[in-house]
Formats: structure tokens, C-alpha cells, sequence
């Protein structure tokens, strides 16, 4: 198929063999994905209309939220969420066909900062005196060992880019935690959502709010709005305004359609008390098959 053919363009954080690439491929089986180096450059495909989507990363069940995503999404862009993708992560410690024999004498560990993270614990009894290097995804730390067969490094990484980069898994599975799943946005200029088929079926909106200044009990406040209403949230997490010490913005996951009308009256509620509320819009989620 000639890239003319394809009906939407999809930014991801690539390069190919990502694990955003993975979770983009699962929704999008059929697009033109296109790879970009950093979150904040497939945001700005979006809002610049290069692509019609892009999937990022936004929470991590070890690590949290991605805060460069929240943040950017709150600070710098003007995007819907349109769906959510939630991967199984399993992270293998891989090197150069190469250098097989030598894997036990590492010289240096590259991976994205959050696989990294992800897999301290092991890096930290196994490999404690080897640097860590931070790359720009996985999938990047993997083609940079591939490109430098003659040294004795290791990416972290799933098994695609093991593939995809033609290198050796010589640890797998070394995340920390066993239960490590990533949630993905896919974002949109339009607040639209992805089709229900194929997903949980089940509605879920983001609101991002602000509270007002120096009002007692605010946060009880805004609490109180949903609990009444019984309005299920499944994440509520504060991010820094950068406007200085003390000030913060909220992100709030509402199990809901913000059609419904109890959530309309949450966010009606929300404004006359002074809060400052935006909706991200409403989404379905969408599992990769592990
Ligand atoms: O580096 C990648 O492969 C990514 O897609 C990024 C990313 C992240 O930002 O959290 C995605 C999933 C994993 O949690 C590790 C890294």
C-alpha cells in the first residue's frame, strides 16, 4: 500500500519497535505511522495538523504518570483524549549478537528513563557499578546497540526491538515489578472519539482543573461534587502550575461519559465554585493483546 492510500497519520514516540509503536500499532493496524523522537514533537504534529493522531505515553502502574505528557498537554497544547491503549510491559536486557559472550561484562545500560526506572532493582544488584544511559525510547537504545556492534552494551527493551535491531536477549523479563502495564493517549484536535468496537466498552472522560485561590477545604469541595453525584474517579493526581511554590493543577479521571448529565452537573458545580475546568473529552480504552 503507497503511503497516499493510507487514510490517517498517527505520530508515535518511535523509532519502529517502541513500545508506544506496539500499543500504536495495535489500535491503528492499517495507518501511516509516522515515528517521532520526543512526546512533545508528536504533540506538536497534532496541533500543527501534520498528523491526524498521536499516541504517547501517560502512566506507568510502577513508575506513574508521565509528567511530560500531563504537563505539555496542560501548558502547551489544545488536544482531546480520543482513546486509551493499555499494554502489558516486559522489559529483556539485550546486546549485539556480537558480544553474547561478553554480556556479563557490560560497560554501559542504555533505555528510555522510565525502563530505566522500571528496572532499578536489578540494575542496582546486578549491575551496580555499569552507567545508565538515558535514550530517547526503548526502541532507540536498542538500534544505537545494534550500530555499535564492536562495544560491550546492553539496551533494556522489549522483544520486538530485540528483533527489529537484531540483537540477543541474554536477561529477560528484569522489570521489578511483574504487574507493569503503560497507558497510552491518543490524541486529537478534535473531541472525537475512536469507535467502541474492539475496546472495554466502558466511558471514561479526563478533566484538567484548577482550584481557586485560597479558598479553605477547595479540594474537599471539588471531591464532594463527584461524591455526591456517586460519580465513580479512577485517578485524581496533582501536577505543578509552575507559577510558583504551593500552586498546582489537578488531572481527574471520571468514569463517565461527560455527556452524562450527572457529569455536566459536576462540571457546572465545579465552575460556580471557582474552579477553572477542561475537559479532555470522553474515550473507550483499548488493550493490546500481551
Ligand atoms: O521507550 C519506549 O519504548 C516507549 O514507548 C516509552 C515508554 C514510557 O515513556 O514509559 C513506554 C512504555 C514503557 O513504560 C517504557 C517507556
Amino acid at each position: 500500500m503507497k503511503h497516499q492510500d493510507w487514510e490517517k497519520r498517527v505520530a508515535y514516540l518511535g523509532p519502529e519497535a517502541s513500545f508506544t509503536y506496539l500499543a500504536t500499532k495495535g489500535i491503528f493496524p492499517n495507518e501511516w505511522l509516522m515515528p517521532y523522537t520526543t512526546i512533545p514533537e508528536c504533540i506538536e504534529a497534532v496541533s500543527e495538523g501534520k498528523v491526524d493522531y498521536a499516541v504517547v505515553p501517560v502512566e506507568n502502574a510502577l513508575e506513574g504518570t508521565v509528567p511530560l505528557t500531563i504537563d505539555y498537554l496542560y501548558h502547551e497544547a489544545n488536544l482531546y483524549v480520543v482513546g486509551e491503549v493499555l499494554s502489558k510491559i516486559q522489559q529483556h536486557l539485550m546486546v549485539h549478537k556480537a558480544q553474547v559472550a561478553n554480556w556479563q561484562k557490560i560497560e554501559g545500560v542504555y533505555s528510555h528513563s522510565h525502563a530505566l526506572a522500571q528496572c532499578h532493582k536489578y540494575l542496582f544488584y546486578r549491575f551496580s557499578s555499569v552507567p545508565l544511559h538515558q535514550s530517547s525510547s526503548t526502541a532507540a537504545a536498542a538500534k544505537f546497540v545494534a550500530d555499535h556492534p564492536d562495544k560491550c552494551i546492553a539496551a533494556i527493551g522489549n522483544s520486538s526491538s530485540a528483533q527489529k535491531y537484531d540483537l540477543e536477549i541474554v536477561e529477560p523479563n528484569i522489570h521489578d515489578f511483574h504487574f507493569n502495564h503503560t497507558r497510552f493517549f491518543v490524541l486529537s484536535k478534535e473531541n472525537s472519539r475512536l469507535p467502541m468496537e474492539q475496546s472495554e466498552g466502558k466511558a471514561k472522560t479526563t478533566f484538567m482543573l484548577t482550584l481557586p485561590t485560597n479558598v479553605s477545604g477547595a479540594l474537599h469541595q471539588v471531591l464532594s461534587v463527584f461524591a455526591w453525584r456517586r460519580i465513580d474517579l479512577s485517578k485524581i493526581e496533582s501536577r505543578p502550575l509552575k507559577t510558583g511554590l504551593g500552586d498546582y493543577f489537578f488531572i481527574i479521571d471520571i468514569l463517565a461519559d461527560e455527556n452524562e448529565l450527572m457529569v455536566k452537573g459536576a462540571k457546572e458545580e465545579l465552575e460556580a465554585l471557582g474552579c477553572t475546568v477542561k475537559s479532555l473529552g470522553t474515550y473507550y480504552t483499548y488493550l493490546t493483546p500481551e
